[in-house]
């Protein structure tokens, strides 16, 4: 890549935006060596559509592919390794086997160089942006309330007796079952702030608490109850709600879109699953592969044209230049 590229590459969003940013980021999750980075790829690319001011930041596990991590950083992203994180020894049976590995996300509140983060599944999109969120009040967590009506819940009393928390009018929470359960929230999306002390509470806490069918969403939710604050539904739609509570749903006001409903992973869709061949899955697929496939949204496109980008991590930029053959950068020595 020509000189001029590369000094225009030094001057993304990152490196011209004022120093008075404030410290906050995005961050999602990705393990192993499958196809979730395809996800998060995808997400990146959303993130830059909807021209988010801050970073994206991409907690890996270990089994996270060299050429994954190359990818990922590529699309701007700045990439960290986390270490697993494992639930105490259990005989659980997890709503799904690979839940057990989503424990690991706890490591996300040791990044405190950021004073609050939004954290994003890798099979989340978001379609307007929500940088607005970062201006919520300290001291809370946010995230969306989940559902309890997909089979995945027929472990729970509550699904048993059709009561779910999106319509707590339709099925009176009956006395002789105690109070009802608090407001749950999906953890595929939430506002928090990392805090060392937090962390190592999370960590200890997790040594002592029996594993539940939804894993680290199970635990987080019964962690952080007493600060949980709802916020809409458009800013994490699950799936189930397009069926299970329509009434709830204004799909034009949904500001993003989480696909975890069975066999709507866009990257992995067939249509074949219940629900797939409806109409507004259908549309939510293809929205989700015209952003992964919009290639003037790709971040080292856009440097090499010489466009602001989203902010990045230089290191990581000049490895993927090097990566992709551009001049072998030198680094200059600080001007301090
Ligand atoms: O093989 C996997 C499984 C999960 N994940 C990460 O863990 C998150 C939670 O898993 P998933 O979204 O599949 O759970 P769901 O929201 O569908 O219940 C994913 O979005 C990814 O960020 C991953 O990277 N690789
Ligand atoms: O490890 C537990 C996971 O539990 C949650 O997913 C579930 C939950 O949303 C259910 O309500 C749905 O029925 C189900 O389809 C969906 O997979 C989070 O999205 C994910 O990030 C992760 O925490
Ligand atoms: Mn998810």
């Amino acid at each position: 890549m020509a000189p001029e590229l590369v000094q225009a590459a030094l001057k993304p969003a990152g490196f011209t935006k004022p120093a008075s940013l404030p410290s906050w980021a995005y961050v999602s999750f990705l393990a192993g060596n499958g196809d979730y980075v395809k996800g998060v790829v995808g997400l990146a690319k959303g993130l830059r559509k909807v021209k988010t001011a801050y970073p994206l930041i991409v907690a890996v596990l270990p089994d996270v592919p060299e050429e994954h991590r190359r990818i990922l950083e590529s699309q701007g992203c700045i990439v960290r390794e986390i270490e697993p994180v494992y639930p105490p020894e259990n005989q659980t049976q997890f709503a799904m086997a690979y839940y057990v590995i989503n424990y690991s996300k706890l490591r996300i509140w040791e990044f405190v160089e950021y004073s609050k983060m939004i954290y994003l599944d890798g099979d989340i999109q978001v379609y307007d942006n929500i940088d607005h969120l970062f201006d919520l009040p300290d001291g809370h967590f946010y995230a969306v309330m989940d559902c309890f009506c997909e089979k995945t819940w027929s472990h729970t009393p509550q699904y048993k007796i059709g009561y779910c928390q999106q319509c707590p009018d339709k099925v009176n929470w009956p006395a002789e079952m105690g109070r009802p359960p608090s407001l749950y929230f999906n953890a595929g999306m939430f506002v928090f702030e990392p805090s060392i002390s937090t962390y190592h509470d999370l960590l200890k806490t997790l040594k002592v608490t029996p594993p539940t069918p939804f894993a680290e969403q199970d635990f987080l939710n019964m962690y952080f109850k007493d600060i949980y604050k709802p916020i809409p539904l458009a800013y994490n739609l699950v799936l189930a709600m397009l069926w299970r509570h329509p009434e709830n749903v204004e799909l034009d006001k949904v500001k993003v879109v989480h696909y975890c409903a069975a066999g709507s992973k866009p990257w992995r869709y067939t249509g074949k699953e219940e629900n797939m061949q409806r109409e507004d899955i259908k549309m939510l697929v293809e929205k989700w592969w015209g952003i992964y496939n919009d290639e003037s949204l790709d971040y080292m496109k856009l440097v090499a044209d010489g466009i602001d980008a989203e902010p990045v991590n230089l290191q990581s930029f000049i490895a993927a230049l090097s990566e992709a053959g551009a001049v072998q950068y030198v680094t200059a020595p600080s001007a301090a």
